[in-house]
């Protein structure tokens, strides 16, 4: 019998884009990276403030392309810095939308994801959902203790495209997610690597607030000492200390520039710092997976590669080569949030899984 088509939008606001797309069931039928210029996006004084434009612009793009909306099933957007959940995908219900516009747990372009995905979907009277935002968390009791008791260790990663390429090695490796033990390293503006055991993430680096290894635009751990000294100093503003750890950090604080592409030109016309900097950021992404392999005891199957900095061949390499031991190395360069969030609403849609409520964990099943 055939399958009946579920077309769903799906949308994912970045910081100086937003990503759509409109799929038939897993099929791809449109994508279109909406860039917003900054003299725009910085009008607004804060996130929550750009729906409107936001919002105008997607509808305004779809209307453009003679896609017409009436015909959608369900809207998907990324969701945003909420309140703390285990991953999987969630109806928008009121008090996400409460969280998401009130920046619950800080501010995230991904905030609007389920807020305009809400308005579209309601509008036409069909479902609409997220799927593992950036604040899902698996972690095991013991990865929460930081050292210092008055803080907290955080989970926030790449939980859109680590689960998914999780899921879609799995697959490619005959196995399921659920019966695996895999190291995810996402590679993009920011850096993640998750230890995934057996379809949950039991530990992961804190890629927004400073944890782990440096990254392009993020400085990751620094000294704790130092740092508080710093903050003391009398030179900073507190906005200035944290731009320069998350915005202005790694790469940018180094280097001048976020774009791996720049610094290995750099490095080819004789470079040294920018050697020395791209090579101690391949050294931290190793010492990383090296730390996850031991939250797996050392069982794992595979250690996955991805993000934009997957591409960088010497980059991969330079890693590669520090921790090819442990397991098999599986270089997966980008991202798929679009198709990542479609999949995530179209396996409710069909019933394989069930629609999880936030931020609680009663499930509805929506589809037998
Ligand atoms: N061919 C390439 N070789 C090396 N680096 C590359 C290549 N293509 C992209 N990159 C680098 O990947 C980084 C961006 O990765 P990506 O696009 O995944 O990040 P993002 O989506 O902006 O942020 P995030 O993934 O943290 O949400 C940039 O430093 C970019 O220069
Ligand atoms: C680490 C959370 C996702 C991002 O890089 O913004």
């Amino acid at each position: 019998m055939q399958e009946s088509n579920n077309r769903i939008l799906v949308i994912n606001p970045g910081s100086t884009s937003t990503k759509i797309g409109v799929f038939d069931n897993d099929i791809s039928i449109f994508e279109k990276t909406i860039r917003h210029e900054s003299e725009v996006i910085n009008q607004f004084d804060n996130i929550i403030d750009q729906y409107e434009f936001r919002k105008n612009t997607i509808l305004e793009t779809l209307d453009n392309e003679g896609i017409n909306i009436s015909k959608l099933n369900a809207v998907c957007g990324r969701g945003g810095l909420l309140r703390p959940i285990e991953g999987g995908t969630y109806a928008v219900n009121d008090i996400m939308l409460e969280d998401l516009r009130s920046g619950y747990s800080g501010q995230h372009a991904s905030n609007l994801g389920g807020i305009i995905a809400y308005e579209i979907a309601t509008g036409l009277n069909i479902p609409s959902y997220i799927v593992d935002p950036v604040v899902v968390d698996e972690l095991d009791p013991v990865a929460r203790i930081s050292g210092f008791s008055l803080i907290e260790r955080k989970s926030i990663f790449h939980a859109l495209n680590q689960k998914a390429v999780a899921r879609r090695v799995s697959k490619d490796l005959g196995k399921r997610y659920e019966d695996l033990n895999l190291i995810v390293t996402h590679m993009g503006g920011g850096i993640t690597v998750g230890a995934h055991k057996k379809g949950r993430v039991v530990d992961v680096n804190n890629g927004l607030h400073g944890d782990g290894p440096f990254s392009p635009e993020r400085a990751g751990t620094v000294p704790a000492g130092d740092l508080v000294s710093l903050c003391y100093s009398g030179d900073f503003y507190r906005e200035e200390v944290m731009k320069k750890l998350v915005g202005q950090g790694g790469l940018v604080g180094y280097l001048e520039t976020n774009d791996a592409v720049k610094v290995e030109k750099m490095i080819e016309n004789g470079d040294e710092k920018a050697k020395l900097v791209y090579s101690a950021m391949a050294y931290q992404v190793a010492k990383e997976i090296g730390a996850a392999s031991a939250v797996l005891a050392g069982k794992v199957d595979a250690i996955i590669l991805t993000g934009g900095l997957a591409y960088g061949k010497d980059f991969v390499k330079e890693i590669s080569d520090k921790i090819n031991w442990i397991a098999d190395v599986i270089v997966q360069p980008g991202e798929n949030e679009l198709q990542a969030l479609a999949e995530g609403a179209l396996r409710v849609l069909r019933g394989e899984e069930s629609e999880k409520q936030y931020p609680g964990n009663v499930k509805k099943k929506t589809k037998a």
